[in-house]
């Protein structure tokens, strides 16, 4: 039962998480997954687009900001500064009262420092007064208009225009909403016995283009809470992501390593394909994730499974040449999984980008000695961009000359670009001669 002196308003909540959040380094989905619950479930869709509304939007608020504000926004307070980016987004992009957002942001302004309630209301009632004008963004150069048009760290930008066309449809799509899908536990319900309960609960489903254990689900709602999901018999995953696992399909009784394993995503699916038998060893460097893979390891019903911690990058001497299968599942800069995590379009890098390429490079050449003669591996990540993809396996395909390309429906490799209805991801599928 929710405490009713706990329960605070979406739009404070939403004060609050954008700091932790813009500020601090954190997640979205993990700080909003923790704070969900200090308020009433009736206001959890609009916290959320609270949140995802002013993160996707932030250079461009600010920037609305900037026109309207005499203070240089680096010295406005933290909190003062999310009130007003929430409330040019309510006035900008939602159908709500002007004066109620205005009335509540003054309000809060109240409450989080006394002093800044007329400088939120003045900045507010100014933009009221004529958003089509302020709302425009006056800037020559095309990189930089885009970069605040759109929110995305101008580094990002150059970086997609660099490999891909269609870069500004890659750009636009970071703001849609990503689908639903979840991913069939088919050692316990087939799919189309799944389909129907869900449809029966109310559900809209559609099949997936690219993955065939993944299941779209259009009007997904509270799926967490849901017998069916408790009980394992699906787990929520992108479809893109679900391919990877697929794609590495290993036989039964196999030994499977996942280098880069938490939260068990694929290390789950990979033991459902094996049916259970053989062994997959779960790595992950984070400590504090194993506890995650467990749970998703028991929630499914597999048994066979070994969880273990160390750093992909360093070698270890006992794993080599034991394996049959191995997925390196990297640490990426996340490019494709934006529409879910919209802070990495701010606050990922060039340099970022580079430092992740060392690691995923190091983590694949362990990988190629635990590999025994004729193993497969997989090398995937979430993003797009050759640094993190393309270059990475030539460059591993250069110095291991026993390693081949096997290929995927005729492709040396599959990138999957997040314009669509899917996440953005890298798979490729290499074999031991
Ligand atoms: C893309 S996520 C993996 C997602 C996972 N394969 C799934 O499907 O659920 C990358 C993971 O790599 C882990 N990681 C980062 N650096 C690592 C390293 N040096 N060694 C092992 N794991 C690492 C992170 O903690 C993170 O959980």
């Amino acid at each position: 039962m929710l405490d009713r002196r706990n329960i605070i308003k979406a739009r404070e909540l939403a004060v609050t998480t954008l700091k932790e959040v813009i500020y601090n380094d954190s997640f979205s989905n993990e700080v909003i997954a923790l704070n969900i619950k200090r308020i009433d479930k009736i206001d959890h869709n609009f916290y959320r687009q609270l949140v995802y509304g002013v993160l996707e939007n932030l250079y461009y608020l600010d920037h609305i900001i900037e026109k309207l504000s005499s203070i240089k926004l680096k010295k406005i307070d933290k909190n003062i500064i999310n009130i007003l980016r929430i409330g040019i987004y309510e006035l900008k992009f939602l159908n709500n009262e002007n004066y109620a957002s205005i009335n509540e942001a003054v309000k809060l302004a109240k409450k989080f420092n006394f002093k800044s309630k007329n400088f939120v209301n003045a900045i507010l009632r100014n933009f009221d007064r004529d958003v089509e004008q302020l709302s425009k963004v006056n800037i020559e150069n095309v990189d930089e208009r885009y970069s605040i048009q759109y929110s995305v760290n101008i580094e990002i930008i150059k970086y997609i225009k660099k490999y891909y066309p269609n870069y500004l449809e890659i750009i636009e799509s970071f703001n849609k909403v990503p689908s639903f899908s979840i991913r069939v536990n088919t050692m316990l319900i087939s799919k189309m016995d799944l389909r129907r309960k869900l449809e029966l609960l109310g559900f809209t489903i559609r099949e997936s283009k690219i993955s065939k254990d993944s299941l779209i689900v259009e009007n997904a709602f509270n799926m967490t809470e849901l017998d069916e999901f408790k009980n394992g018999l699906f787990t929520i995953q992108d479809q893109a992501s679900i391919l990877v696992s697929e794609v590495l399909n290993p036989s039964e009784n196999s030994k499977v390593l996942d280098l880069c394993a938490a939260p068990g995503s694929k290390s789950t699916h990979l033991l459902q394909i094996m049916n259970d038998t053989g062994m997959i060893y779960s790595n992950d460097i984070s400590k504090n994730k194993l506890n995650k893979i467990k749970e998703n390891f028991e929630r499914l019903k597999l048994k066979n499974y070994k969880i273990i911690n160390f750093d992909a990058t360093e070698y270890i001497e006992d794993f080599e040449g034991k394996f049959d299968y191995i997925l390196v599942d990297a640490p990426c800069s996340g490019i494709g999984v934006i529409k879910r995590k919209p802070e990495i379009k701010l606050k990922k890098s060039l340099d970022e980008i580079n430092a992740l390429s060392k690691i995923q490079r190091n983590i694949l050449s362990n990988a190629y000695k635990y590999l025994k003669k004729g193993g497969i591996i997989v090398y995937s990540t979430c993003t797009i961009g050759n640094i993190e993809n393309v270059d990475i396996i030539n460059k591993f395909l250069n110095e291991n000359n026993d390693m081949k390309i096997v290929k995927i429906n005729d492709k040396d490799y599959i990138q999957l670009l997040p314009d669509t209805d899917n996440d953005g991801f890298f798979i490729c599928k290499m074999v031991k001669n």
